[in-house]
């Protein structure tokens, strides 16, 4: 797999001192989204005792009573606090083996106010997670030929929305006939990944199914479709699947960063060219997006193929 090591985030970012460095870390950042769509950010300066205690505060919340769980069900995919089981019950035949908890965290900071002290936590957590989506966003602005702020100014990142989603796999008695998330891709800008060191996470590269760990201290990023749509299809989102195993629990906790829930994308116009290289997905508000997307099935890019233009 592609890791991007570099010292850290902000060696990428524009305004760095060493224009050599940030010129490789601009290359293999352009790299890692073109052939992967995954790669691994290390030394990022968050500390290692947040991440512990962030996945720590994810078990004690899925260990909480059912009865307390109940008060952060929800019933609208836009409800600021969800959890539950499998994708989207309402909607599926055959469940799947996970238990989450979703909550949209910015612009406006929502959380459960059980286990005690996890919001605080949160709240820390997620505003590191926006610096260094906000800073690798300014880095593959520049390596897709676009001034730095490109995409934080055009698709409003200064109140986009951020989701943290906590995804808990029990051990499965009968894991081949089991999924824990079937076959998608995201639907925000990156996503920012860490796991409790059990694999199950598998991404689909030249048609076949890779193993993908993040190893400790350690964030695994991935490009999602409103990425794929702002670039014309440049750096495409990667369909990518979670399985299950018969002896121990998975953990992990995603932090998905996109547009903020108003703004039409659309590919950007310095990407396009009227004969050669038309718009390839059809504007949409990212809210509109998003309702479909996750008040469905989740199904491959069955969203983003309802908006592309030209069939691949
Ligand atoms: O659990 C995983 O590794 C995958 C989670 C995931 O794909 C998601 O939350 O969108
Ligand atoms: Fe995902």
């Amino acid at each position: 797999m592609q890791s991007l090591r570099t010292r850290s985030p902000l060696s990428i970012s524009p305004n760095s001192a060493d224009p050599a460095q940030r010129s490789k870390a601009i290359h293999d950042l352009s790299k890692a989204c073109q052939d992967w769509g995954f790669f691994l950010v290390i030394n990022h300066g968050v500390s290692e005792s947040l991440m512990e205690n962030i996945m720590e505060g994810c078990y004690e919340f899925f260990n909480l009573t059912d009865e307390e769980k109940k008060a952060y069900e929800g019933s609208d995919v836009l409800d600021p606090i969800r959890c539950g089981t499998s994708f989207n019950t309402a909607k599926e035949t055959i469940f799947f083996w996970r238990d989450f908890l979703k909550v949209l965290v910015h612009p406006d900071f929502h959380f459960p106010d059980k286990p005690k002290g996890f919001s605080e936590l949160a709240l820390e957590y997620v505003e590191r997670i926006r610096e260094i989506s906000g800073e690798l966003l300014r880095g593959i602005s520049v390596s897709l030929g676009l001034e730095a702020s490109y995409i934080h100014d055009v698709l409003n990142l200064e109140s986009g929305l951020q989701v943290f989603v906590a995804n808990l796999y029990p051990p499965c008695p009968q894991p081949e006939l089991a999924l824990g998330m079937p076959p998608h891709s995201d639907h925000g800008l990156l996503n920012i990944l860490i796991e409790n060191g059990v694999g199950g996470l598998q991404l689909l590269h030249n048609a076949k199914w890779v193993n993908v760990r993040a190893p400790p201290n350690s964030f695994l990023v991935n490009t999602c479709d409103h990425l794929e749509i702002l670039s014309n299809g440049r750096y495409k989102s990667v369909v990518h699947r979670a399985v299950v195993n018969n002896a121990t629990t998975r953990l992990s906790l995603a932090v998905a960063n996109g547009p903020s829930l108003d703004t039409i994308v659309r590919p950007a116009p310095g990407l396009t060219d009227g004969a050669n290289n038309p718009p390839a997905y059809t504007p949409m508000k990212y809210k509109e997006y998003l309702q479909l997307q996750q008040g469905n099935k989740l199904d491959q890019k069955s969203v983003l193929d309802r908006i592309r233009l030209q069939k691949e």
